[in-house]
């Protein structure tokens, strides 16, 4: 590895004082601006930038689904849609689609302009959705891909203030950088309070007995019901709803068993309740209460075959979602005899059909939809989901995140430093890339102190992947969709931990990112294998490039960079300082790094304006010069 040393000592400490302070400010902002989507990051700015710069723009090849450089005059503008766009210093907008308790209201007034919007049709919603930075929705807005289309990238957060999620279109969603958050636990125990209601509703008939007696009659015989005391009740999903409701049937004196493929056997152990399989349950239950999401797997979980299996008379609670059950097979159960009652809160449809055979069938017991419907859970789903989107929309990563990594605040603080480098080093990086090259294969190696296993990397692959992606194409990249954007780009992140010796109060010693099977435009960023390659470090919170192929450097990475390879002569720095000079472009930074004394040199200078193209052309011929390059950060 070659050595590296630096022009002036006085430069580097008055870079070092005056970045210190401006960076830490700038590596907030930067990370803010990444946690928030950046699909709200103003394009038609992104657009202008691009359009005036004279360096190269990079495209994703559709047929070979693989990152290529393209020059200016291939880049269409026209791609492009037009974007209605709030500046970042205007209030967010957002749209409340349902009904949703006050306090949480108030607490969204207190940060943005709430749009209180009920019963919007879905032309309605996607009408307005362009104009929203969030919006918030309960059971009853489809939240299809349609939406996000229309919301021309300004969405940036759903809350969904309750738990069930499949009304939101998730996989559209991460495409789009859109973050889901919900709401999980402030209405358990009203849907677990609902589930224990239905039950004992339905094993005395109270519904149908209430609307006898309405009805004038009075049938004593009719509705003998069934006790529960001793019975045993099968728990479908052994969740935050499903243990309260398990709990609740103990108390009742039920048996409870319950099925779970992801449930700990220990937290079944403490209340008293054997996990079993989904044949087991389904074969020994007199009642069976289902509280599982409505995912791929447990559509229709429910169907012919699985009631067939069931014990005769058993009676089927359902307060998690309709789609569990194939509703029409249940309709059949119910007029064999084998399932004796069903009692139910939600449906494939909501509303129902008013004629469905399913609604109006005697042995059923209906509500429409009211788990999480009690005073005190929706003002607290309300403050909940409130609070979530507000963070989100802050750009703080959130707890409830349904389609992002959470990352604790304490991982978050000490990584942002780390996660600024990332981006740089992937900017960079794909800037020394040659035009009309195709990048396919990026390999992030992480030096440090601690154990592999200590290091969360999700944040600065995510960073990595923007920081590539983001100068080379339309697309925006945030922690949401920078998974699934390298994907879709055809781009192969690998990632590699290594201990080294470092120090360990740091996360992270060394970021390394090679790029391979890729003509460089700067020679000198190529390594021994064939790579593009640099690394980098955080000095004094500070990122810094410290090595480029196989010369060691050392420049802080902020403004702009200009490398240059030249024969390791006297001069050098003075003749390019010059020229910049010349062009009052001021040099922030310069790092001088050389593999063999009087032999080849890396120089590295850092600037805070972009130089003219006369200048670049000067430093061209200066001819001591080989190769240089213009790299913006
Ligand atoms: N009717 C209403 O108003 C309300 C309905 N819900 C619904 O209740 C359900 C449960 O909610 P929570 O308990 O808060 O969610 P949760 O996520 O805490 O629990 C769901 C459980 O289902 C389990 N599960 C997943 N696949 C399964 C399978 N194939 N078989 C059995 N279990 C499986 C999971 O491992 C998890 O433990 C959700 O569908 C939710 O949407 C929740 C609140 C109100
Ligand atoms: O939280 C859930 O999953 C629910 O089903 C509650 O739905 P809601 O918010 O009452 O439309």
């Amino acid at each position: 590895m070659a050595s590296s040393s630096t022009t002036t000592k006085s430069l580097l400490s008055s870079t070092f004082s005056a970045s210190k302070s401006s960076s830490s400010t700038a590596t907030k902002a930067s990370l803010l601006s990444f946690l928030r989507s950046t699909s709200a990051t103003p394009i038609s700015q992104k657009l202008s930038h691009s359009h005036n710069s004279r360096h190269h723009y990079y495209s994703v090849c559709p047929i070979k689904n693989v990152l290529t450089t393209a020059t200016e005059s291939e880049t269409s503008l026209s791609k492009y849609p037009d974007v209605d766009l709030v500046s970042s210093d205007s209030k967010p907008t957002i749209l409340v689609s349902e009904k949703l308790g006050s306090a949480g209201i108030e607490l969204l007034k207190g940060f943005g302009d709430v749009d209180c919007s009920y019963n919007l049709s879905p032309e309605q919603l996607c009408e307005k959705i362009s104009r929203c930075d969030a919006l918030i929705v309960r059971s009853g807005t489809k939240v299809t891909r349609e939406v996000f289309e229309a919301a021309k990238g300004r969405l940036k957060v759903v809350g969904r203030a309750g738990v069930g999620i499949d009304n939101v279109d998730l996989q559209a969603a991460t495409e789009f950088g859109c973050l889901v958050v919900n709401a999980p636990t402030a209405n358990t125990i009203a849907a677990a309070e609902h589930g224990i209601a239905l039950l004992a509703a339905m094993a005395r008939n109270v519904s149908q007995a209430d609307a006898s007696m309405k009805s004038g009659k009075w049938e004593r015989n009719k509705y003998v019901g069934v006790s529960m005391v001793g019975k045993t009740v099968a728990v479908m999903g052994f969740g935050k709803v499903g243990s309260e409701v398990a709990r609740r049937a103990k108390g009742l004196g039920m048996n409870v068993i319950a099925h779970d493929p992801y449930a700990p056997a220990d937290r079944a152990r403490a209340i008293g309740v054997e996990l079993v399989s989904f044949e087991q349950a389904i074969a020994t239950a007199d009642f069976i209460s289902l509280h599982m999401p409505l995912i791929p797997t447990t559509s229709k979980i429910f169907n012919d075959q699985t009631f067939s299996k069931m014990k005769k008379g058993v009676r089927i609670v359902n307060v998690a979602r309709g789609g569990v059950i194939d509703e029409d097979a249940l309709v059949r159960a119910l007029d064999s005899g084998i399932v004796a009652q069903a009692a139910l809160d939600v449906f494939i449809e909501e509303p129902p059909q008013t004629d469905s055979k399913l609604i109006q069938h005697h042995n059923v017991t209906v509500t429409p939809h009211l788990g999480a419907s009690t005073k005190e859970a929706q003002e607290g789903v309300a403050i909940e989901i409130a609070e979530a989107v507000v963070g989100a929309l802050k750009g703080e990563l959130s707890a409830t995140a349904v389609n992002a990594p959470m990352v604790p605040p304490e991982v978050l603080s000490e990584l942002a430093p780390y996660v600024v480098l990332a981006e740089k080093l992937g900017r960079l990086a794909v800037q020394l890339v040659a035009g009309g090259s195709g990048i396919k294969s990026i390999k992030v190696t992480y030096r440090s102190a601690r154990d592999p296993d200590d290091l969360d990397t999700r944040l600065l692959r995510a960073m990595i992947t923007k920081g590539i992606i983001e100068p080379i194409s339309s697309s925006f990249v945030n922690l949401v969709n920078a998974d699934f954007t390298a994907k879709q780009k055809g781009l192969r992140i690998s990632e590699e931990r290594m201990v080294v010796d470092a120090n360990p109060e740091f996360p992270v010693d060394s970021i390394q990112v090679q790029i391979s099977n890729v003509d460089s435009k700067f020679a000198s960023a190529v390594s021994e294998n064939g790579d593009v390659s640099i690394e980098g470090k955080v000095k004094f919170g500070v990122p810094h490039l410290t090595c480029l192929g196989s010369f060691g450097v050392d420049v802080s990475l902020e403004g702009n960079l200009i490398l240059c390879r030249q024969v390791d002569q006297p001069g050098m720095i003075g003749k390019v300082g010059n020229i910049l000079g010349e062009q009052n472009v001021n040099v922030s930074f310069m790092s001088v790094g050389r593999t063999v004394r009087r032999n080849k040199a890396i120089m590295a200078i850092g600037v805070d304006e972009e130089p003219n193209k006369d200048a670049l052309n000067k430093i061209g011929q200066v001819p001591a010069i080989e190769e240089f390059v213009f790299l913006k950060l």
